[in-house]
């Protein structure tokens, strides 16, 4: 499998190339030359497989010419061990037509686990392989940075540098990152937002001069195409069990960076029949603002009661725009060089192939508040408030009464326990047993101010020999 940049300028990479990397050198993103395609008849075979097995099925395509089968199947079982359900991502019906999939089994609690997980894995592989020691550096609004820690943590050859917004995570969150030990494991506390933080990682990709000459740059955010390849896994795994091929499934997927609902999209062009992908988006809603007005605006950020989506931002659009677009590099360069300077719009053709698949919906913090106490009351299922927009857009959505629709639910509600009492529920949400010492163990992070230099400056200072 070939990668190649959205922006149509960087070198072509293989598998190993692009794990190894995060931003393209002309400042796109990578994705496959072309996607595997499963038929109706392959996907009823998925049907008995565990999610190991299964994530082996999907993902041997994108990788094949790098890592060997029974490496990878390996790599794989290790994986999805971690995990504290048997089904890994098991799925909770809520309403009549309406599933939870439950992807906050994993170490941290969060979705992130089922790509971070194995991307450290695989990093690790790698690197052992090749003898390389790389520096990861990475933006968090609160997921991604705990999720990679513990992904990377047990590789010998990395330095990780995660950077968070001072004060905008919540305690378990910011806990889950300080508290992991290793003086290659840095956090740094931002004073900006998420977007200050995402930025800077993108222009660290842009010019590398502040890493020793020895060092390569690895992003863990889902700019690293390896993120995306692992989370369409479980796109097939919920379609498989309610009933896919024969039946068109919808997911409502909560949405930051549009990380996760485009492996869906992926999923979809794999060959997986999904009927419908609703973006469900907090006060930062700059992905509903493009379906519903066209145009691509920056907005200030707002701090809600989900931070993990306090993003406006959203990387991952690029690599939606670039199928859009009918894959014309010079195009997305274009509509990127004109988003540097404002606001974009875009052709009527592309808006309205994004409409016939996505949906979108916005949900403020009092409307996520009376979601997690209405499923609440009504079932007795505690939901994040993440996973209660989703749930709130798919509630929304007209479709069809032969199509399930799937919420993603991407935290555990514990991580954010001062959301669950605002929205008046009458449990408290209780950290697994593996957490339950969260709040005993030090801390260790750096707090830096909003500023490229200071960010690079503390890196360069801090990279093992
Ligand atoms: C709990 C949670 N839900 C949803 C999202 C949004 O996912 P994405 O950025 O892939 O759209 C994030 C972070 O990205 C998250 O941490
Ligand atoms: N919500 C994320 C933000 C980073 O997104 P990513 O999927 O690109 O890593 C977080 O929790 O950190």
């Amino acid at each position: 499998m070939k990668y190649i940049s959205t922006r149509g300028q960087a070198p072509t990479l293989n598998f190993e190339e692009v794990l190894l990397t995060g931003l393209a050198s002309d400042g796109g993103l990578y994705v496959p030359e072309t996607l595997p395609q499963f038929s109706p008849a392959d996907i009823a075979e998925m049907a008995g497989m565990n999610y190991a097995q299964l994530a082996q099925k999907i993902i041997t395509p994108f990788v094949e010419d790098c890592i060997p089968g029974p490496d990878l199947q390996a790599i794989l079982e290790e994986t999805y061990a971690e995990f504290r359900h048997a089904a890994v991502a098991p799925m909770v019906q809520i309403a009549s037509n309406q599933w939870v999939l439950e992807l906050f089994h994993g170490p941290t609690l969060a979705f992130k686990d089922f790509a971070l997980q194995l991307l450290g894995r695989l990093l690790d592989y790698v690197l052992e392989r090749k003898h390389q020691k790389v520096v990861i550096m990475g933006a968090t609004s609160g997921d991604t940075g705990s999720a990679a820690i513990e992904g990377c943590k047990r590789c010998n050859n990395i330095d990780i540098f995660i950077l968070h917004p001072h004060g905008r995570v919540s305690d378990v969150q910011r806990k889950q990152m300080t508290t992991v030990v290793g003086d290659n494991i840095h956090n740094l506390a931002v004073q900006g937002n998420f977007d200050d933080c995402q930025a800077m990682v993108k222009a660290s990709f842009n010019d590398r001069s502040f890493l020793p000459a020895d060092r390569s740059l690895v992003a863990v955010n889902s700019i690293n195409w390896a993120r995306i390849m692992a989370q369409i896994v479980y796109y097939f795994y919920a379609a498989v069990a309610l009933g896919a091929p024969a039946r068109k499934i919808a997911f409502s997927v909560p949405t930051g960076n549009f990380g996760d609902i485009f492996a869906g999209y992926l999923a979809r062009q794999m060959g997986l029949p999904v009927e419908r992908l609703i973006i469900a988006t907090n006060s930062n809603d700059v992905l509903h603002r493009v379906l519903t007005t066209g145009t691509y605006a920056r907005q200030t950020l707002e701090h809600t009661l989900s931070p993990s989506m306090d993003i406006s931002v959203s990387s991952n659009f690029e690599r939606l725009l670039f199928d859009l677009y009918g894959r014309d590099g010079a195009a997305i360069n274009d509509l990127m060089a004109r988003f540097a300077d404002g606001d974009i719009s875009f052709n009527d053709q592309a808006m309205s192939e994004v409409k016939e698949l996505f949906s979108s919906y916005r949900v403020d913090d009092a409307q996520t508040c009376a979601q997690m106490a209405a499923t609440w009351d009504s079932c007795e299922y505690m939901l994040d408030p993440h996973s209660a927009i989703g749930v709130k857009a798919a509630l929304n959505c007209d479709l069809p009464a032969s199509v399930p629709v799937v919420t993603l639910a991407t935290a555990h509600p514990a991580k954010f326990p001062a959301a669950v009492k605002t929205a008046g529920l009458d449990d408290e949400p209780v950290l697994p047993h593996h957490l339950r010492d969260l709040f005993d163990r030090p801390e260790r992070s750096e707090v830096l101010p909003n500023e490229l230099a200071a960010v690079q400056a503390f890196m360069a200072e801090n990279i093992n020999a």
